[in-house]
């Protein structure tokens, strides 16, 4: 017989004396001891939980319910896009199972190759993580008005309805057992978000936002410019991809010093010189997602500053034709008087208005992100808006040069030397024409001779026409100066007289 049972029972044997207690605890304790190593060793944390959870669901109700709570907004606090929820809508689809029986499935166009998958109203998903098991369930707006209040004498667990029945905006729903509480927060909900980056950088298809309503609408961005295919002189390229580089890899430099992490860029040149293209192409290179703010859409300051928090981070937000924008309005403008102060402040967008807003999307985020204004008439822009800080880098895209020819040519052919380039890239030199132009003249067909041998004719037809206007212009000149001449003869003579 095992000695700890036999001195257990003949401990019982005498139970008034105190040295018989006290031998009968560390006996009792003993057993207790190993039956609590067979359990853990045995039965898994996940199954012994959900024993003890349903043996207390059973015994004392709703109010034994041992679970939290965490709730993941779209929106983070009214302060902008909550990385988080991005991340638990890109992981989550990936532990859908066979216990789901209602889920939604499609396929975006594109680079995606996969079809996507995304639970449905009222199904919850199960996630086991090192032994916890964790709940999931999206709510949105028709879910929400459709949820019952919590009944509190109500023994079956259900997942509550969010914090915030008036909240009308999507959010996910996450119960585990209380005990997990600090395990969740620091690994869990951690492990997710780098699964989501791990995602992110492997298979991200970029997305091009735009603006819809009071919010932004995504599409894929599909734009296949590179760098390897814009047109420009190679030392201004060289200069850009070193700008990014050294920018994505100063973080810590950035915080060092206690700036924003940040970088603002003006392209401005003629249409049609490649500042979309550039966009794209510095898109594709950092694979950020481009938002494309169009300023003659936004209503007011709050309007704006609303569809900049809702921007993500990595991303380039472009704001075109910054000049063409006639509600941007100096910040000397006259002042109207405290009411028409007051309406203005809520109802009309301005430049100190656009300012505060960039300036504010910077100190709000401490990922990186990018802003792009372009333009065609740089003299028309705000000097407020150029200064550094603002803009750090200026980019001139500019007519078609020797070697953005080159470029374009390679391209477009696949050729890298022909008879008629001396002869182009002579009338290059001479002629203003777009990279567009060119572009437009190398698709207009396979055969490089034949390609070539139009773009020579269409570009001596330019120089013809550029001389012709020369022409015209050098014949009013010769006007002027007659008129001019005929006037100061006449004024002589008046003065003879
Ligand atoms: N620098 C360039 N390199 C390569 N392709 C170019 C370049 N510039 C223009 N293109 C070609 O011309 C087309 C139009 O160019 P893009 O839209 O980038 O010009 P843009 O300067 O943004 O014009 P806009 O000011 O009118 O918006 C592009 O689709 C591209 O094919």
């Amino acid at each position: 017989m095992n000695p700890v049972f036999h001195s257990f029972s003949s401990s019982l044997k005498s139970i008034p004396t105190a040295s018989s207690w006290f031998e009968a605890y560390v006996a009792l304790s003993t057993c207790m001891m190993l039956l609590q190593t067979a359990t853990n060793q045995f039965i898994p944390l996940n199954v012994r939980s959900f024993i003890i959870s349903r043996l207390k669901s059973y015994f004392f109700g709703t109010f034994a319910d041992s679970s939290s709570r965490i709730t993941i907004t779209e929106i983070w606090e009214n302060m902008g896009r909550n990385e988080l929820y991005d991340a638990v809508k890109e992981y989550l689809p990936s532990k859908i199972s066979r216990a789901n029986k209602n889920f939604r499935v499609g396929k975006l166009g594109g680079g995606n190759k996969k079809i996507a998958i995304a639970i449905e109203g009222e199904e919850s998903i199960v996630d086991v993580f090192e032994d916890m098991k964790l709940t999931w369930r999206y709510f949105h707006q028709k879910d929400q008005q459709q949820q019952q209040p919590i009944n509190p004498s109500s023994r079956k667990q259900t997942i509550p309805s969010p914090t915030d029945q008036s909240d009308a905006r999507p959010k996910y729903v996450l119960s585990f057992d209380e005990n997990h509480r600090e395990k969740v927060i620091d690994s869990y909900l951690p492990h997710i978000l780098n699964k989501y980056k791990a995602m992110k950088e492997g298979e991200k298809v970029l997305k091009h936002y735009t603006r819809a309503s009071r919010s932004w609408e995504s599409s894929e961005l599909g734009h296949p410019a590179t760098f390897d295919t814009i047109a420009m002189e190679p030392e201004l390229k060289k200069a850009i991809l070193d700008d990014l580089d050294r920018f994505l890899r100063r973080k810590s430099f950035y915080k060092k010093v206690g700036k924003a992490w940040k970088r603002g860029y003006l392209m401005y040149g003629p249409p049609g010189t490649g500042k979309t293209s550039l966009i794209a192409a510095m898109a594709n290179y950092l694979k950020f997602d481009v938002y494309d703010l169009e300023l003659s859409n936004v209503n007011c300051n709050a309007d704006l500053r609303m569809l900049l928090r809702n921007t993500s981070n990595r991303s380039i937000l472009v704001i075109e034709d910054i000049d063409c924008t006639r509600e941007v309005r100096d910040r000397s403008e006259k002042d109207d008087g405290p009411l028409k102060r007051e309406f203005k402040r809520f109802s009309e967008f301005t430049l100190s208005g656009l300012l505060n807003s960039i300036d504010g999307l910077w100190t709000s985020s401490s990922e990186e992100r990018i802003i792009v204004f372009t333009t065609n008439h740089k003299d028309q822009i705000d000097p407020a808006l150029l200064r550094p800080g603002r803009m750090d880098m200026h980019i001139n895209l500019s007519f078609c040069t020797v070697n953005g020819f080159r470029i374009l040519v390679s391209n477009y052919l696949d050729v890298q030397s022909h008879p008629l380039f001396e002869q182009i890239e002579h009338l290059l030199e001479k002629v203003q024409v777009t990279p567009a132009v060119v572009a437009e003249e190398l698709m207009k067909g396979d055969d490089a001779d034949v390609v070539l041998t139009g773009l020579v004719n269409f570009l001596k037809q330019k120089e013809m026409e550029g001389n012709e206007t020369k022409d015209v212009v050098d014949e009013n000149e010769i006007q002027l100066r007659k008129s001019k001449k005929m006037k100061i003869e006449d004024e002589d003579e008046d003065e003879d007289f």
